[in-house]
């Protein structure tokens, strides 16, 4: 399926990310090499520098340090009770012992030394201050601890003699520091189970020793070979050696603490209170080893129940539904090649507590070598191989079995990782092709590829020849990593195009179709769009149509009532000339107050607008308000219309002309007022409010002074009558 050779112009992206990854191992030992150097440096400069010397817990050094700790501890543990117990060995090997104990003794300064020079972690920042660093361990209870496991306590050698050890005994104090030694081990060795039993062992022997001392000091009060319990007489050549008598002792506590209970009876009752208490102890050293064994083996079942699914549970199940012994048979073969092969099948649910970064670098190191082998993968970038890794799933596949069938939807598809599968007809014998390590299959029909026949069925039948290794990678996650990489989905595509143009089953015509139906569905849209618009404009339009109505009907009503008014007064002013103006509070007067300020407003409307007109201000604002372009001019228009309409005007000429009239008319009224009647100025609002009401004041003024002289000259008639 991919040709070799294929993209070496475009360089390995896998040898590349492969390189990378070297890469960084090799920085890393090279930064541990300079580490390193810095250490040597700073361990030949200790006499010099030993004030800048600050050791990180999290380092190798510190390790090393803690199993070093280990012999002096165990070593005092051990040897004090031994030597106080079989004063013969302390007096047989004083030479070793003195001198393995000041050796021990110079370990515990240095240890006391490096403890100070440890680092540690304030909110995740390792504090490397040495004052500090001394002033947290000298207040701390293991500082106490420390130094009073190294007083000088064998100057009481003068007082209880060279082979009483035990003045050494504060040398155990330092127990604390092996729990720590052994913790850290614990956590980093391969085989924590096996060293967790191996521990609870050294526990054990340590104390069925300190029992086996306390039994031969207890034999020795009480005096050998008094009874059958103690230790036999001393003075009988079978018994003398001190292998002997360490060995039996041995034995005897061990029967003890291992619940054997072989031992002979006590006689005295130092000795049943010593079986008492061993009794008691090796109830609690029995039941700690049960349950620490106990742990052990569920934890390595747990883990083979993680590694592999559990075989028994899938027995009984098929057992109880009466499957046939053939296809119990495979699924037997089946799990046997993976245990065999040690093929882990659910990794990602293993690995699932580790953060995404190191999951991803795991999965880079452990699943490289096959992806590096796929041609279609190599010019990937190195994100999407991350994020590719990550999302595998092996499957292994028997002989003979389908991985998939011709027809079928297909849900992901696969690449090889070991082994060979053909691509067979349907009669499931002639073989197409054959697929081994480093191709993939079953691309086709989850790509969705235009003009693919089968649309998202299987194109052909995939069968495994041997046992196979596959990686599968569903449809959704290679549609979510390809989704973010356009560049390798068209890669992939273009490869499966290729097969379908081989088999006949890509429509090329309907590439075409696609590409045209495509084009028409971009117009829809647009048209759609548009017609959007189109449809906010005209609603736009019918609000302000609507108001515009309001405003004429209201427009037409109030002229309707100016009209019935001045019918009304026609006759009266035949009689009385100018006594309409003189009713200063008659329906009339307050008609014609109300027209004269519409008209003004309308006039100095009309005034603005001509304005703006003549200087251009209207585009300015078009421009300013943008989508309100067609509203705005809209609104303007309608005002045109209607004053067009009122004055039965629509050459803007005529307008003027109209305005110039109403102008002199305002004037004939005694209103010289600035933009009345010579429309030159624009006032503001509250302007002509005030002035309005000036107006309206005056002529008051002027009406009632009329009304006076009225008054006189009818009471001067009447007075000539
Ligand atoms: N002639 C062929 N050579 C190699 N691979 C093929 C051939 N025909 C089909 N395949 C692969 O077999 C897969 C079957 O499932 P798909 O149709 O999804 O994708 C198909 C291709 O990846």
């Amino acid at each position: 399926m991919d040709k070799a050779g294929d993209n070496s112009f475009r360089g390995n992206q896998w040898q590349r990310l492969l390189r990378w990854h070297r890469g960084q191992k090799v920085n890393e030992e090279r930064e541990d090499g300079v580490k390193d150097e810095g250490k040597r440096n700073t361990i030949l400069g200790l006499k010099f520098e030993v004030k800048e010397w600050v050791v990180d817990p999290a380092e190798q050094f510190y390790y090393v340090w803690l199993q070093v700790m280990i012999l002096p501890i165990v070593y005092n543990w051990v040897i004090i009770i031994l030597r106080t117990c079989f004063t013969a060995i302390a007096l047989s090997y004083l030479p070793v012992w003195l001198t393995l104990d000041y050796l021990v003794d110079l370990m515990y300064i240095l240890d006391m030394v490096v403890t100070v020079h440890t680092g540690y972690l304030d909110q995740g920042i390792l504090i490397k201050d040495l004052a500090q660093l001394k002033k947290r361990y000298l207040h701390s209870k293991r500082f106490l601890r420390d130094l009073v496991s190294l007083l000088p306590t064998d100057l009481l050698y003068f007082a209880f003699g060279i082979q009483t050890a035990l003045v050494r005994i504060n040398r155990l104090l330092r127990l604390p520091r092996l729990n720590e030694a052994l913790d850290r081990m614990e956590t980093r060795t391969s085989y924590p189970n096996t060293f967790r039993i191996s521990k609870l062992m050294i526990y054990i022997f340590v104390l069925i020793h300190w029992n086996a001392c306390l039994y031969f000091a207890l034999s020795s009060y009480l005096g050998f070979g008094s009874d059958y319990w103690v230790y036999p007489n001393i003075t009988e050549p079978e018994f003398a050696s001190l292998r002997r008598q360490y060995i039996y002792c041995f034995w005897f506590s061990a029967q003890i603490f291992t619940t054997v209970g072989d031992t002979p009876l006590p006689k005295r009752e130092e000795e049943y209170l010593f079986m008492i208490a061993d009794l008691l102890i090796a109830v609690l050293v029995f039941a700690s080893i049960v349950g620490n064994v106990g742990d052990v083996i569920s934890s390595l079942s747990d883990r083979d129940n993680v590694f592999f699914p559990n075989h028994e549970l899938v027995r009984a199940y098929l057992r109880s539904h009466h499957i046939s012994k053939e296809l119990r048979q495979r699924i037997d073969n089946w799990y046997q090649h993976l245990h065999i092969n040690k093929k882990i099948m659910r990794e990602n649910e293993i690995l699932q507590q580790l953060p995404i970064h190191l999951r991803t670098e795991i999965a880079v190191s452990v699943h490289v070598p096959t992806l590096s082998k796929v041609t279609i993968f190599q010019s990937c970038e190195k994100s999407l191989l991350e994020e590719l890794v990550l999302k595998l799933t092996p499957q292994v596949f028997s002989p003979g079995e389908y991985v998939c069938r011709k027809g079928d939807v297909g849900h992901e598809m696969y690449i090889i990782k070991e082994g060979k599968l053909a691509v067979v007809a349907d009669d499931g014998v002639t073989e197409f092709a054959v697929l081994s390590e480093g191709n993939f299959f079953g691309e086709i029909s989850i790509l969705n590829i235009k003009g693919n026949k089968s649309g998202n069925r299987r194109t052909a039948n995939i069968r495994s020849i041997g046992h196979s290794d596959l990686f599968s990678l569903s449809k959704e996650d290679l549609t979510d990593v390809l989704s973010e990489f356009p560049a390798a989905k068209h890669h992939l595509e273009e490869k499966g195009r290729q097969i379908l143009t081989k088999m006949g089953m890509l429509e090329e015509s309907r590439e075409g179709e696609e590409v045209e139906s495509e084009k028409v569905e971009t117009k829809i849209k647009r048209l759609e769009d548009n017609l959007e618009i189109l449809q906010t404009k005209l609603a736009r339009l019918m609000v302000e149509l609507e108001s515009s109505n309001h405003k004429m009907q209201a427009r037409v009503q109030q002229l309707e009532w100016e009209v019935a008014a001045l019918e009304t007064q026609l006759p009266e002013d035949g009689e009385e000339g100018e006594g309409v103006q003189g009713r200063g509070d008659g329906v009339g007067g307050e008609v014609e107050w109300e027209r004269e300020e519409a008209e003004g407003e309308e006039e100095e409307g009309s005034d603005v607008k001509m304005k703006k007109q003549e200087q251009g201000e209207d585009s300015n604002e078009v421009s300013k308000e943008g989508d309100g372009e067609s509203t705005k001019s809209t609104k303007e228009d309608m005002e045109r219309m209607a004053e067009g309409d009122k004055s039965g005007l629509k050459d803007p000429e005529d307008q003027e002309k109209k305005k110039e009239d109403d102008g002199e008319k305002n004037r004939d009224k005694g209103d010289d007022r600035p933009g009345k009647g010579d429309g030159a100025e624009i006032e503001p609002e509250d302007k002509k409010e005030e002035k309005s009401e000036e107006r309206e004041t005056e002529e008051i003024r002027e009406q009632e002074e009329e009304g006076q002289k009225d008054e006189e000259k009818k009471k001067k008639n009447n007075k000539a009558k």
